[in-house]
C-alpha cells in the first residue's frame, strides 16, 4: 500500500495539532519520569520494611525501576501499583455495592486497563487482587489508600487515556521514528503521488502530511533522511509543498523560507492564513482607554486590553455593532489600527513641542498617533507622495482632532530642500507587504525579483533623506525611526546596514520597544554591521501581529547633504550612481501619475466651487485646471 493509500486514513493534523503532539509528548514523558520516581520510592520504603517485592513480574525487577538515578523532592508519592491493588481488592469485596459506585469505577476500568501497568503474560495477577496475599494490607487500609489516591488516580486515568490517543497520534506521524524514513521524496523521474487524484487534482491532505514530515527530516537530517536524496532535494520539493498548500509563487515561497528555520517557517506560512486580531488605538487627546473602554462595553463590544506593552490598544472580539461606525468611532475616540503599527511610533517617542515629521504618512494611522503623544502640542508634518491617499489622512487628521498638524504631499526624496531641521522622523518606508499577507493575500503571488530591487532603492533613498533632514543639534531628538511591513532583509537590515555606510553621522540606538526579535547581523553569506542587531523584528506566528521591522538612529553630527545644501536632485543622482555602481536597477519607483493627479484637481475644484456657492456644471474646470498649471 504506497504513502498516500496510508494517508488517506483521515485529515493529517493541523500544525498546532502536531506542535500539541509534540507537547503532550514531552508531557507524557515528564508523567513516565514522576511514575518511574514514585515507583523507586515505592520501591525502597517496601525495601525498608522488609515486606515483599510488588507482584509486577515474577522473579523480576520491575524495569522502570532499574532506570531511576534520581527521586525529585517536588514529586507527589502516589503509589500506583498499591492503588491499583487496592482498586481490584475493592472490586472483589465490593461485589455488593451500590450499583452506581461500581459502575463508575468500572467505567474506569472500561477506559484504562490497569493490567496494563504490570506483565501481560502474568495470568495470575489478572485473576486475583494484587495484594490479596498480603496480611498487612486490611480492609481499612485499602480504603484509605483508595480515599488517599482516588484524585491521582484519576489523574492517572486521564494520562493513560492522553498517552493512548497519543500514541495513536504518533504512529500517524511517525513521532518517535528514528529509523530513516520510508521514501518522503516522490522516487526520482516518476511522478509526484500528490498530483494522482482519480480528478487530476492535488491532493492538498498528502501534500500537508508531507510538508509536516520533511520539516521532520529537515531538522534531524543525519538519522532521518532517506539514503541517497540530498537536503537540497527535500527543501525543494518542501517549496513545492508550500508553493501547492499555501498558493504561493516559487519565488516567494523560497524567500520567506530562507528567513526561518524549517519549522518556524511553516508556522510562519501557517500564520498568513489568518486574519490578525481587530484592534483600535485610544485616541488620548478626546478620551482615556477605560473611558472608551467603558463606552463601547455598553454598545455590546467584547474587549480586552492588547497587551502590557501598550497602553492605549485595545483587542476587540466580537461587537453587536460596526466597530468603524459607532458614534465613538465617528467622534474620533479611536481609530482601527493594528497593533504592529503602534511599534514605529513609540520607538518614535515623540515629545511635546517638537517638530516632527512623518516622510510617508497616508492613511494617518502613526500620524495621528504622534499627535497624540505631543498632546496636540509642537507641529507634525504628515507628508505622502501620492496626492489621493492624503484625502484619507487628512480625513483621519480632521476625525481625530489633531490640531498640531500640516498635511504635505511631496515625494520625500526631496526632503530636506523642501524643509529641513526636524527634531525627529518617522520613515513608515513603502514596502512590499510581505509582513501582512494575512490581510492581503495578493502579495503571494504579485512580488517579483524586480520588486526586491527596486523597492529596496527606494527606501535606500528615503532613508538617506530622513537622516539628512533631521536637526542633530535637536535638544532631545536628531531621531529617525525606519520602519516596514516587510520581513524581507532586503527591506530592512541591509536597508539601514547601507544608511550607516553612506551615513556615518548616524548610529542605531535601542528602540525601547519590549517585544520584538533581534535583527540580524547576518543573512545568507552577508554580514551587517553589529549594531543592526538593535533593531527590531516582529512576526505574525510570534507575536500575533502583522510582520513588522523598526530600527531607531540617532544622528550625531551633520550629514555631507547639510553642508552643501544639495538639493534631492543632486542627492538623488549621487544616489542613482551608487546604486548603478552597486548594480542596482535604477528606475524610478513611485512614478508620478499625471492623469491621476489631473482628476484629482478637478474635483478638488468641484468641491471649492460648491463652497463658494457656484454651481460647477457652469463653470469650464478644463480651463480652470490649465490656468492652474501656468501658474
Ligand atoms: C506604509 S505606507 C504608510 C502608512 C502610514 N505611515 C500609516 O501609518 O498610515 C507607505 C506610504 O508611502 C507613500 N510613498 C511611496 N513613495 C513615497 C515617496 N517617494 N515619498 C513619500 N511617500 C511615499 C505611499 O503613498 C504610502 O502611503
Amino acid at each position: 500500500m504506497g504513502r498516500k493509500a496510508n494517508n488517506k486514513q483521515g485529515a493529517p493534523p493541523t500544525f498546532e495539532e502536531f506542535n500539541a503532539v509534540k507537547e503532550r509528548k514531552d508531557q507524557k514523558k515528564r508523567q513516565r519520569e514522576s511514575k518511574v520516581t514514585t515507583s523507586k520510592v515505592q520501591s525502597k520504603k517496601q525495601k525498608s520494611n522488609d515486606k515483599s517485592q510488588p507482584k509486577t513480574k515474577k522473579g523480576k525487577k520491575s524495569k522502570t525501576e532499574e532506570d531511576v538515578t534520581e527521586i525529585p523532592a517536588d514529586i507527589p508519592h502516589v503509589d500506583y501499583e498499591e492503588l491499583s491493588a487496592a482498586r481490584k481488592s475493592l472490586f472483589d469485596d465490593d461485589s455488593d455495592e451500590e450499583d452506581g459506585k461500581l459502575e463508575t469505577l468500572e467505567d474506569l476500568d472500561d477506559e484504562v486497563d490497569l493490567d496494563d501497568e504490570f506483565d501481560e503474560d502474568d495470568q495470575d495477577i489478572h485473576e486475583k487482587p494484587m495484594f490479596s496475599d498480603d496480611e498487612d494490607l486490611s480492609d481499612e487500609e485499602i480504603e484509605k489508600v483508595n480515599a488517599a489516591n482516588i484524585e491521582e488516580y484519576s489523574k492517572q486515568l486521564d494520562l493513560e487515556r492522553q498517552q493512548e490517543e497519543l500514541e495513536a497520534e504518533e504512529e500517524l506521524l511517525g513521532v518517535n521514528q528514528t529509523q530513516p524514513r520510508a521514501a518522503i521524496l516522490p522516487p526520482q523521474g516518476e511522478a509526484d503521488p500528490a498530483s494522482q487524484t482519480k480528478d487530476g487534482a492535488k491532493d492538498i491532505t498528502f501534500i500537508r502530511t508531507r510538508m509536516l514530515e520533511i520539516v521532520k527530516v529537515l531538522e534531524n537530517f543525519k538519522e532521518l533522511a532517506e539514503e541517497g536524496r540530498s537536503r537540497s532535494e527535500h527543501v525543494d520539493q518542501l517549496i513545492n509543498d508550500i508553493c501547492d498548500y499555501f498558493g504561493y509563487t516559487p519565488f516567494l515561497a523560497e524567500k520567506l523560507f530562507n528567513l526561518f528555520s524549517p519549522s518556524e517557517a511553516i508556522e510562519f506560512f501557517e500564520a498568513n492564513e489568518i486574519h490578525r486580531p481587530v484592534t483600535i488605538r485610544t485616541n488620548t487627546l478626546l478620551t482615556t482607554r477605560r473611558n472608551l473602554a467603558q463606552a463601547l462595553v455598553n454598545r455590546g463590544v467584547n474587549l480586552q486590553p492588547i497587551g502590557p506593552w501598550t497602553k492605549v490598544g485595545l483587542q476587540i472580539f466580537d461587537s453587536q455593532v460596526p466597530i468603524g461606525a459607532t458614534p465613538e468611532y465617528l467622534s474620533g475616540q479611536y481609530i482601527l489600527q493594528a497593533a504592529s503599527s503602534f511599534l514605529p511610533v513609540m520607538a518614535l517617542d515623540p515629545q511635546e513641542n517638537e517638530r516632527i515629521l512623518d516622510m510617508a504618512a497616508a492613511p494617518g494611522g502613526k500620524t495621528t498617533y504622534i499627535s497624540a503623544m505631543m498632546k496636540n502640542t509642537g507641529c507634525v508634518f504628515a507628508n505622502d507622495a501620492n496626492k489621493a491617499r492624503t484625502k484619507s489622512l487628512i480625513a483621519n487628521i480632521h476625525r481625530l482632532n489633531c490640531t498640531n498638524t500640516i498635511v504635505c504631499n511631496y515625494d520625500a526624496r526631496e526632503f530636506p530642500k523642501i524643509i529641513g531641521g526636524f527634531d525627529r522622523i518617522l520613515l513608515d518606508a513603502p514596502c512590499s507587504g510581505t509582513g501582512v499577507i494575512g490581510k492581503d493575500q495578493s502579495v503571494k503571488t504579485n512580488r517579483s525579483p524586480k520588486d526586491f530591487i527596486e523597492i529596496p532603492h527606494l527606501q535606500k533613498q528615503l532613508l538617506l533623506s530622513a537622516i539628512d533632514s533631521v536637526d542633530h543639534a535637536s535638544p532631545n531628538g536628531g531621531i529617525i525611526v525606519y520602519s516596514t511591513c516587510s520581513v524581507m532583509v532586503e527591506e530592512n537590515e541591509a536597508v539601514i546596514d547601507y544608511a550607516l555606510r553612506k551615513r556615518p553621522n548616524v548610529k542605531l540606538v535601542e528602540s525601547g520597544l519590549t517585544i520584538g526579535k533581534d535583527g540580524f547581523t547576518s543573512f545568507r553569506g552577508k554580514n551587517f554591521d553589529s549594531s543592526v542587531k538593535l533593531s527590531k523584528r516582529f512576526y505574525p506566528h510570534v507575536y500575533n501581529v502583522d510582520g513588522f521591522f523598526v530600527a531607531k538612529f540617532k544622528k550625531l553630527g551633520p550629514s555631507p547633504f547639510d553642508i552643501s545644501k544639495a538639493g534631492a536632485f543632486e542627492k538623488e543622482k549621487m544616489a542613482r550612481e551608487e546604486a548603478l555602481k552597486e548594480g542596482l536597477i535604477a528606475d524610478d519607483f513611485a512614478k508620478f501619475d499625471a492623469e491621476e493627479d489631473k482628476n484629482i484637481m478637478k474635483e478638488s475644484i468641484k468641491h471649492s466651487l460648491e463652497k463658494k456657492g457656484i454651481d460647477p456644471r457652469k463653470v469650464n474646470i478644463d480651463e480652470k485646471l490649465s490656468k492652474l498649471d501656468e501658474e
